[in-house]
């Protein structure tokens, strides 16, 4: 478990290129390395991936054509790792974290958030970034068999009542306007309370 009870934790959940790396990036900017930390459950996922297929852990971690070509496969083999323990990225991934308020910036599925509802209940919000097929086209999506119809993009379409839906279409010129007025004035407030 963490060392510190954090104060605020958002999980964000988007489809691919909808801006998740994009959008939580400049939250934590906006609140501060001191107040604010970034975790990913695929870290853990890709590390022990990397590891356990001689592949380049670094490379995975980008967002180039490396981390697609292995993709599907990452799925499987996280989805199986999922199945005999679904708590297990989510313990790894929370295990350094020492500031008050956690961005998850990668929720998939319902049990991720289940595991973070159970262990965090109260200060657990749900967060979904979205933007078009047509912008998301403009940043290099394609529409793949097997990724965007299955369950690691499509696991929190429905049955999730999200806490606020960040629209990051072309730009994200109205972005900062969003945040300001919602996640970050209540993430600012958080930070402040005893
Ligand atoms: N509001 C934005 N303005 C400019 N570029 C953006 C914006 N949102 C996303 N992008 C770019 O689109 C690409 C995909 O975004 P990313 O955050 O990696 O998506 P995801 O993590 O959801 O797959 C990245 O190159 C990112 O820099
Ligand atoms: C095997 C994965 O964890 C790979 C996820 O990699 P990223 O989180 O880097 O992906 P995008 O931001 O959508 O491009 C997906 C999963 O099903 O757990």
């Amino acid at each position: 478990m963490a060392t510190v009870e954090p104060k605020l934790i958002l999980l964000f959940s988007g489809k691919r290129k909808s801006g998740k790396d994009y959008v939580t990036d400049l939250i934590h900017k906006r609140l501060g390395t001191d107040v604010c930390c970034i975790l990913r459950l695929s870290g853990p996922l890709k590390q022990q991936y990397a590891q356990d297929h001689g592949l380049d852990f670094e490379e995975l971690l980008g967002a180039g054509e490396y981390k697609e070509k292995y993709r599907a496969d990452m799925i499987q083999w996280g989805e199986k790792q999922r199945e005999k323990d679904p708590g297990f990225f989510c313990r790894v991934a929370i295990k350094a974290a020492q500031q008050p308020i956690w961005i998850v910036s990668d929720t998939r599925r319902l049990s991720d958030l289940q595991w973070f509802w159970r262990e965090y209940p109260s200060q657990s919000r749900c967060v979904r970034v979205e933007a078009s097929e047509e912008t998301r086209r403009e940043r290099g999506w394609e529409f793949t068999t097997g990724i965007d119809d299955a369950e690691s993009e499509c696991g929190l379409d429905q049955g999730v009542d999200f806490d606020w839906i960040i629209k990051n279409e072309g730009d994200g010129s109205q972005l900062e306007e969003q945040l300001a007025t919602g996640l970050l004035s209540i993430a600012k407030e958080k930070v402040k309370e005893d």
